[in-house]
């Protein structure tokens, strides 16, 4: 086990600014009130729960993209590597998202009514399990709104997604935000010296999803729901 050191962590000027525009670019972007308003509004049904997470999953890459294009040095990387990093972690970022927002203590039961309409949108019983597994274990780790933003962009600038070209160049921004994460961690959880392990822990479970969200997309599709042209265009639906 590791000694309690009380290492002298502290956060440079320039890291605090970057966790400043990542966390502006996080919070900046949220689902629009009617999307909102209608998830609390309209009857429930398979067919009208699909629609809305349909939109809603729409929503969240347009979100995805612009939260994206804030993480400083994303758009200094080579075009092509841009569109393969987004690519190959839309469906990551999207399932951290929910995740993120329905352990969030929400007050006005929108977390319920989402949960209740992802229950009951057709999804397959071998899927929903490992989802709200996932979701419990983010619920555990009470993430605070840096640690959820900075691990987004962890998420995103994983060098190893299909395509990717310049790797090292990945990696360098990867690193800058996982040596700004971990002194987040240590600042933010000093009780607790595995909690950047278990927060990483987190991003191996969230791949796994990947796995199953493409067999859920083919089972969506067998009951011929359709998705959205950005959907199909992100997720190489045809
Ligand atoms: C991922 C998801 C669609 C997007 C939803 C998520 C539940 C919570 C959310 C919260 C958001 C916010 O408050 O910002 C943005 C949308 C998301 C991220 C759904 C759970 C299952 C569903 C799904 O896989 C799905 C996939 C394709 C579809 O066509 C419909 C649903």
């Amino acid at each position: 086990t590791t000694k309690l050191s009380k290492e002298k962590v502290e956060i440079t000027k320039e890291q605090q600014a970057l966790v400043k525009s990542i966390v502006d670019a996080y919070n900046r972007h949220q689902i629009p009130q009617d999307v909102t308003k209608k998830l609390l509004q309209e009857q429930y049904s398979a067919e009208e729960n699909f629609l809305l997470l349909t939109e809603m999953a729409t929503n969240q890459v347009q979100v995805l993209v612009e939260f994206t294009k804030n993480i400083p040095g994303f758009l200094s990387l080579d075009r092509e590597d841009q569109i393969a990093l987004l690519k190959g972690s839309a469906v990551e970022a999207m399932f951290l998202r929910s995740a993120q927002v329905l352990s969030k203590r929400m007050p006005n039961g929108y977390k319920e009514v989402l949960k209740e309409r992802v229950r009951n949108s057709g999804m397959s019983e071998e899927f929903m399990t490992p989802m709200f597994n996932f979701y419990k274990s983010i619920d555990e780790l009470q993430m605070v709104q840096e640690e959820q933003a900075l691990l987004t962009a962890v998420t995103i600038l994983t060098p190893d997604r299909p395509y990717v070209k310049d790797y090292q160049a990945v990696e360098r921004l990867q690193e800058t935000m996982l040596v700004v994460l971990r002194k987040l961690c240590v600042l933010q959880h000093p009780q607790d010296p595995q909690y950047f392990a278990r927060l990483l822990g987190r991003l191996t479970e969230l791949r796994t999803l990947n796995h199953y969200h493409a067999e859920m997309l083919t089972s969506w599709r067998m009951n011929d729901q359709k998705f959205t042209p950005l959907l199909c265009e992100i997720w190489d639906v045809q």
